[in-house]
């Protein structure tokens, strides 16, 4: 048995870039965070949640909105700084940036190098260089999810303890106290919700995700002849409630020569406004409980990425119900990019968002076989299910049965 000096020794000096890919670091986390779960006593584990986490999130989102993060970097270059130096720079009290920067610094996030002196962590870096990132701690989270997180045991105590399948009655009626809108109409109504829900799934897409491309041969679609409609092009891959085109910009970046009017990107009216993408990307408003416009059926690719996950059931076979009369068949394939919750120790980032779909949209991540019943359901079949290692999401592929 190692003594405490020694395992304690070991570990100093360990980062992320002390392991030669990916999949052994996510390893070496995994059995770090498990190692600290058995060193915990009970009372460290609910304190980390229910004091530790409120605080220190708020903290940060100050800190943020206060400037702190992105002058460090931009103004003083990322070098070890002072609160007095961060208050100057900020024009914020001194001694409330002391106690934050105390507190998020008692987390490690960022480095206490000398008497209230800190040091970025590349996580300090990334909030001041990621827009994206930064959002992470912005009001979708603030000012939507811990909301519905703080109501949802209530809701749940008051039907019962039912799993909630309604998304016009659920969680997020309860919370809202009204019945007339779900969570993404009401999303819809405030350009800032939009922005910030847009850029939490750019983030997601950005950290949390391997990229499509590196999931599904997308050199197949682009090497298939074009189907064409009196001579013009259909289109390559539409990207259904494809939020900001973050999907179609990887592709984009895949593979460049594609000719103009091939990618379609997808989404409600409210969401796609001020949305900047490449000029070959045509940005084009649609509901997806309603038909496809005709200039983009018969697609070789419908993409739908964390789109079906956001429905319960009865909904998400309506949404493929309403798309299968646009596919081509022998041609046209959907490409479902989900999770895949697992039988055996599912990855605790799908069953922590399983439970925020729950929340938010009476909705749920699901299991392969759930996959296959759903796709039946609506008339469709799975042709193949990509399944990368050590990857949060799969590609499930789809085609007219
Ligand atoms: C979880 S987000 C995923 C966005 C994007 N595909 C991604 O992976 O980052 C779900 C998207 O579905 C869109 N959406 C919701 N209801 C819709 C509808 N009725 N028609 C079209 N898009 C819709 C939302 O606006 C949102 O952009």
């Amino acid at each position: 048995m190692a003594s405490a000096d020694q395992l304690l020794a070991s570990l100093e000096g360990v980062s992320a870039s002390s392991f030669s890919n990916e999949a052994e670091r996510i390893r070496a986390r995994d059995a770090v965070f498990e190692a600290l779960r058995r060193i915990q006593s009970p009372w460290d584990i609910a304190w980390d949640q229910n004091w530790v986490n409120p605080a220190i999130n708020a903290s940060i989102k100050t800190l943020i909105d206060a400037g702190v993060f992105k002058k460090w970097a931009d103004d003083a270059g990322g070098a070890p700084i002072t609160c007095t130096k961060l208050a100057e720079l900020t024009g914020a009290d001194e001694l409330l940036i002391r106690r934050m920067m105390r507190a998020i610094s008692g987390q490690f996030l960022v480095r206490e190098i000398a008497q209230d002196t800190y040091a970025q962590t590349p996580w300090a870096k990334a909030l001041a260089e990621e827009p994206s990132f930064a959002g992470m701690y912005g009001g979708f989270y603030h000012e939507l999810n811990s909301q519905m997180f703080r109501t949802l045991p209530y809701y749940l105590k008051e039907t019962g303890f039912k799993n909630p399948t309604d998304v016009n009655d659920c969680n997020f009626q309860f919370w809202q106290g009204d019945k007339n809108a779900n969570m993404f109409q009401y999303v819809g109504t405030n350009p800032r919700l939009t922005s910030d829900f847009n850029d939490a799934m750019e983030c997601h897409s950005k950290y949390n995700l391997t990229p499509w491309v590196d999931i599904y041969p997308t050199d197949t679609v682009v090497q298939s002849v074009a189907e064409t409609d009196n001579g013009q092009p259909r289109p390559l891959v539409v990207d259904i409630g494809g939020g900001k085109g973050h999907d179609l910009k990887k592709f984009l970046a895949r593979h460049p020569n594609i000719s103009p009017g091939s990618l379609v990107l997808q989404d409600l009216p409210d969401i796609l406004k001020g949305v900047d993408v490449d000029a070959l990307i045509k940005v084009q408003p649609h509901d997806f409980f309603t038909a496809q416009p005709p200039e983009s059926q018969g697609a070789r690719v419908y993409f739908m990425h964390n789109v079906l996950h956001d429905w319960p059931d009865e909904a998400a076979k309506k949404i493929l119900q309403t798309l299968a009369p646009a596919m081509k068949k022998g041609y046209s394939r959907l490409l479902i990019h989900e999770s895949l919750v697992s039988s055996v120790k599912p990855l605790s980032r799908v069953t922590v968002s399983d439970i925020t779909m729950m929340a938010c949209l009476a909705a749920a991540e699901r299991s392969e076989e759930q996959w296959r019943e759903l796709v039946a359901s609506a008339g469709l079949s799975i042709v193949k299910i990509w399944r990368p290692v050590q990857s949060v999401e799969s590609i499930i592929e789809v085609e007219v049965a």
